[in-house]
């Protein structure tokens, strides 16, 4: 029997974007949001952060399957922006998110997303990240106020959104433009092949 026919991805994460791009592979897919702890030490590298953010919400997921769930493959994934070094989460209000938005903007920065894979079934696991260089337009101070007042960065790294009015201020991308959005697919099919999971 084939089986990439059985198989499923359960996804460990609460974003809906993430929800969207696994939705676009056409693979069934369940959600089981993870509540993983995400704080790191001072000190370490983008791709140590995020690397380990995704492994630590996939193996949560990973602790709180039963056995009826043990067709699948967990995939957990975590998104930050790099600017000069200094990594930028999510911003804690609109005051936080134009903040950032004044240090991004006029200039390139790096956005880094982890993506983990655990297969339920055997344990086996593989983890890998994705980086990409976005540039940013010169903003106003008026423009700042008015992008974080209409709220869509507020749950977003950076404290912009590229799929959405974000994609007005960025001029260019180096990169995976999924990795941005918080998927970088292309890694993630790879890593789902080795799996057993073919998308096509
Ligand atoms: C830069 C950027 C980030 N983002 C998003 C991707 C991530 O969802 C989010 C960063 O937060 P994460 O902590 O990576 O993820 P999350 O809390 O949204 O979801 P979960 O941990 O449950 O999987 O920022 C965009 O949607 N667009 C963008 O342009």
């Amino acid at each position: 029997m084939d089986a990439s026919i059985t198989r499923r991805i359960i996804l460990a994460s609460t974003s809906p974007r993430r929800r969207e791009l696994v939705a676009s592979l056409h693979i069934p897919f369940d959600i089981v949001p993870s509540h993983a702890e995400e704080s790191t030490p001072e000190g370490w590298s983008p791709d140590r952060i995020v690397t380990e953010l995704a492994k630590r919400k996939a193996e949560a997921v990973y602790r709180q399957l039963d056995d009826r769930d043990r067709q699948g493959v967990i995939v957990g994934s975590d998104t930050i922006v790099v600017r000069d070094g200094t990594v930028l989460g999510k911003p804690a209000d609109q005051r936080e998110a134009a903040s950032m938005l004044r240090s991004l903007q006029g200039r390139s920065h790096e956005v880094y997303t982890g993506v983990a894979c655990i297969d339920s079934r055997t344990g086996a696991s593989k983890v890998d990240y994705r980086r990409t260089v976005v540039t940013m337009r010169a903003l106003h101070e008026e423009e700042i106020e008015a992008y974080a007042a209409r709220g869509e960065g507020l749950d977003k790294a950076g404290a912009y959104a590229i799929q959405g009015l974000g994609a007005t201020i960025v001029t260019g991308i180096e990169g995976c433009y999924f990795n941005v959005v918080g998927l970088p697919l292309s890694l993630l099919a790879e890593m789902l092949a080795s799996f057993g999971i073919q998308v096509f």
